[in-house]
């Protein structure tokens, strides 16, 4: 009996020894372990210190930078809309569209400052201005880390931490939240994923953002109150939107345009990136010479463009200990940096056969001549004519849901609609080789050069030139109507700006003011004979008594 307990107490000690062995054992790694991530993160601490020491002159581009809504040159407009937007006591989310480098984001930047200041702003001393970009916002289908509407650690996540290992999903903050009682400025918004856009649109209409986790369960005593306050009832995300964006407003999904104040930015003109340029200079005490502006103005497309040119100038004559910058420097960087003169398309100097001024817009709302031209040489075998177009957008693409549809564009079906009406009015088109030409290089797509390219057409057949200082816009009918278009403004700026002095637009695009805009008269059209009488050097009757044709009676404008 007495050797069974020995034994019994002989496997005792050695389980009670075992057992010792392994939890000093445990005890000694860890301590060993810890004393290593000490180790490691005062090195680490010690790097960082030492890098934060380090630090070079505050770079040009934020020195030039404006810091007051003043200092954003030529969107005088734009502004005061941003303002009304913002700074009331009730703010709106907006849409902001421009070119690239024209102030959209040093205006929003500024315009929450200002909003602060004002007694009846709902916005605080300590609001945010939280800037993210949608083109690196991408939807992250896995949805582990979303910047911008936050997402949830789920315990199996890898780096879950001492919660991940108790089972406990975490809800992590996006810029949604981030920006709570502020401003959300998405820059690039028409880049942003259509499933990210439709969750910020949910965003925007709770004011929260919700998370969703298979590991929550409201019965789990073991997950912390306020991740059951977070789940339940959401995380706060009650901001104003300030969305940026250099496509068009089609390009823009109805949803969020629908909940947003649509602003425009334009395009700066060259007095405008003169100033730009002339205070990016007075802010790091750099004198310029005129001739040297105005060559800033010829070589740089946006505001952004003129202060890199600067800032490359302020290097050179500093490394001279010049404090100058003369037209030399502006043309040793337009050399060295292969920069190109912008061209500003002008209306041509004398009349021409063919030759049309059409207009156009590019981007959001920049207005441009647009150069038509048409020759019309007559078919002797009795066969009818063909028909060339260069310099359109032949085809396009667009997606419908699950399918992509492929189509002929809209500019090739104008051509066509055209044709039809020319053919219709009398116009002998299919005893002539027509050959319609846009040159500049830019493919140009929809129907609204329809007028101007019939007006080519009839010229080039009739050999009567169209008169040079007058341009056109507006889409044909079949039946001769002419219908409206878009970017009316900035066409009729872009015809004064090339130097035309009158602009046929379609009737139903005529709006209050057109008639006050200076130095061109805006004359609205209903019908493609109104125009005839007008456009081509010559009168209209005298051109076609002798034809057989059965053209309209011209209306009276
Ligand atoms: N209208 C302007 N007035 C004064 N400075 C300007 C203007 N436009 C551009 N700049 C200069 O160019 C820099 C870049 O402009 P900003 O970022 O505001 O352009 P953006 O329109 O937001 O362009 P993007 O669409 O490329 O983001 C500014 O910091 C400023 O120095």
């Amino acid at each position: 009996m007495s050797g069974i307990a020995g034994v019994a107490i002989f496997i005792q000690l050695l389980v009670g020894i075992v057992v010792g062995l392994y939890f000093w054992n445990m005890l000694k790694n860890n301590r060993t372990s810890k004393v290593t991530i000490e180790k490691e993160s005062k090195k680490e601490l010690e790097d960082l210190r030492r890098l934060r020491s380090v630090s070079l002159s505050e770079p040009l581009s934020e020195r030039v930078r404006p810091n007051k809504m003043e200092e954003v040159i030529g969107q005088e407009d734009g502004i005061e809309s941003l303002r009304a937007a913002l700074c009331s006591s009730n703010p709106q989310h907006v849409i902001l569209y421009g070119p690239p480098g024209v102030g959209k984001t040093a205006a929003a930047r500024l315009v929450l400052e200002e909003a602060k200041k004002r007694p009846e702003t709902p916005f605080r001393e300590g609001s945010a201005f939280v800037e993210v970009d949608a083109t690196t916002a991408r939807f992250d289908e896995r949805s582990i880390a979303d910047p911008l509407i936050g997402s949830v650690h789920d315990p199996i996540y890898q780096g879950a931490g001492a919660m991940g290992q108790a089972g406990i999903p975490q809800p992590k903050r996006g810029a949604v939240t981030n920006a709570h009682g502020g401003i959300l400025f998405l820059d690039e918004i028409g880049e942003l994923h259509p499933l990210q856009m439709n969750k910020l649109l949910k965003v925007l209409e709770d004011r929260k953002v919700f998370f969703d986790s298979a590991y929550y369960s409201e019965e789990n005593d073991k997950i912390p109150l306020h991740i059951h306050e977070i789940f339940q009832q959401g995380l706060p995300a009650d901001f104003r939107l300030i969305g940026a964006t250099t496509r068009n407003p089609e390009e823009i999904p109805p949803a969020i345009r629908s909940r947003c104040l649509e602003i425009f930015f334009k395009d700066l003109e060259a007095e405008h990136l003169i100033e730009v340029a002339k205070k990016a200079a007075d802010k790091v005490n750099v004198s310029i010479d005129r001739e040297a502006l105005d060559r800033i103005a010829v070589y740089s497309r946006n505001g952004r463009e003129a202060v890199n040119i600067v800032q490359i100038c302020v290097g050179i004559v500093k490394k001279q200990q010049k404090d100058k910058i003369e037209i030399k420097d502006i043309e040793w960087v337009a050399e060295s940096s292969q920069l190109t003169p912008k061209l500003t398309p002008k209306v041509p100097e004398h009349p021409g056969v063919g030759v049309v001024n059409g207009l156009a817009v590019f981007g959001p709302n920049t207005g441009s001549l647009l150069e038509i031209e048409v020759t019309a040489l007559p078919v002797t075998d009795g066969d009818e004519g063909d028909v060339s177009i260069s310099g359109i957008v032949d085809e396009e693409e667009f997606n419908q849901g699950s399918k992509t549809i492929r189509r002929k564009s809209m500019a090739n079906h104008s051509v066509k609609n055209v044709l039809t009406m020319l053919k219709t009015i009398g116009v002998p088109v299919h005893q002539y080789d027509l050959h319609i030409n846009y040159p500049g290089g830019m493919p140009v797509d929809g129907p609204s050069a329809g007028v101007a390219m019939a007006i080519g057409i009839f010229s080039a057949i009739h050999k009567v030139p169209v008169k040079n200082d007058v341009a056109l816009t507006g889409e044909v009918s079949i039946h001769g109507k002419i219908k409206p278009v878009g970017g009316i403004l900035p066409k009729i700026k872009g015809a004064k700006k090339a130097g035309a002095t009158k602009v046929f637009i379609p009737y139903q695009n005529r709006q209050a003011g057109l008639d006050q805009i200076d130095g061109i008269e805006v004359i609205p059209v209903q019908e493609f004979a109104e125009v005839l009488d007008h456009v081509l050097t010559g009168e209209f009757r005298s051109i076609t008594q002798n034809q057989e044709y059965t053209y309209p009676q011209r209306k009276s404008i």
